[in-house]
Order: C-alpha cells, then sequence, then structure tokens
C-alpha cells in the first residue's frame, strides 16, 4: 500500500519513453497521431487525473486497500514503470530493495518528524526528486539479544 502510493503521488519518472507512430495514420480517442510522429506519455498527469483517482493530490495509501490496481502495466491509470514492451525491468528488482529497506529501517528506528516538518517540494528534472534533502529524526530501537 504504501509503495503504491508513493508512487502513485511521488513517482521519479514523469514521462515514458517516446514512442513513435511506424503505422498508418493513427487515431487514440479523438486524436490524429500522423505516421511518424512521437507521442510521449505523460504519467505525472494520468497519476492526477481525479477521473481515475479519488483525491489524487491526497496521501491516502488506503485507495490501495482491497483494490486490484497495481504498477506491472496492465493497469493504464497507474503506469509509474510504463506499459507494454518497453516497460521497465526493473521493477522486481527495485522493488525488493525498497520493501527490504523500509523494512529494515522501522524494524531498527523508531521515526520522529522534525520540529520544522519536512520540505514536500519537489523538482522537475529528467526525474523529479525533492527539493531539499529531507530528513527525518532516527532514534535506534535497542532489542535484547538472547544470551
Ligand atoms: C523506482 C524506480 C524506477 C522507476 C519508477 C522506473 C521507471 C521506469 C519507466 C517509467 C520506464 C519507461 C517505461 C516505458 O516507457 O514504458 C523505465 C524504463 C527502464 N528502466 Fe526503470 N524505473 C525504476 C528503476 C529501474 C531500475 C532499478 C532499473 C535497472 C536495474 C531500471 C531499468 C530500466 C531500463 C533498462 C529501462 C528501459 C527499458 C526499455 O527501453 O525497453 N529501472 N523505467
Amino acid at each position: 500500500m504504501v509503495t503504491s502510493e508513493s508512487l502513485q503521488l511521488h513517482s521519479p519518472g514523469l514521462l515514458l519513453l517516446p514512442r513513435e507512430n511506424r503505422d498508418q495514420k493513427l487515431e487514440l480517442s479523438s486524436y490524429e497521431v500522423p505516421t511518424n510522429k512521437r507521442v510521449i506519455v505523460n504519467a505525472w498527469a494520468i497519476n492526477r487525473d481525479p477521473r481515475y483517482w479519488v483525491e489524487p493530490e491526497k496521501l491516502y495509501p488506503e485507495r490501495f486497500l482491497d483494490c486490484s490496481t497495481d504498477y506491472n502495466g496492465n493497469f493504464f491509470q497507474f503506469i509509474p514503470f510504463g506499459a507494454g514492451r518497453r516497460i521497465c525491468p526493473g521493477i522486481s528488482f527495485v522493488l525488493t530493495i525498497v520493501k527490504l529497506t523500509l523494512a529494515n529501517l522501522l524494524y531498527h528506528f523508531q521515526c520522529e518528524l522534525p520540529s520544522k516538518g519536512i520540505d514536500m517540494n519537489e523538482r522537475f528534472k529528467t526525474s523529479r526528486t525533492r527539493e531539499t534533502t529531507p530528513h527525518l529524526d532516527l532514534i535506534p530501537v535497542l532489542y535484547d539479544v538472547a544470551p
């Protein structure tokens, strides 16, 4: 739920890789795509589209509770890794690393927000990053080690 919501709300990729129409003139919804013209899918805008998301700008991980929508390229309203033949091949790798890191952080530390809060402003470059590096206060949790 938390990783899905992060990818919905703060996905690093904004635009998918460009595709070119190699066929005859193509019709996509009400748009005509001439031959040899490029199409760039704006994944960021799709993630913010209220036709597909309830309160898309709100941090609301529960939206993925009892919901079959996933990021594997089968649901076109949620394509943080793209879709089709050029879908990101790093999905399994990156999600394993993210979940492992998160689980370790939560197991070993108690996380607290700094008193001045966290700057959630973002910067748009090739990928999306934070304006400033966010800092959480991490307090180590000490567990009794069996003798
Ligand atoms: C959170 C992390 C990541 C995100 C959000 C992400 C997202 C994406 C997106 C949106 C695309 C374009 C897909 C399309 O146009 O349909 C892509 C392509 C690609 N990604 Fe990732 N990616 C991530 C991590 C990784 C990692 C860790 C690797 C490698 C270990 C990787 C390797 C690639 C490669 C090689 C492509 C190009 C695939 C092609 O052109 O056929 N990605 N990724």
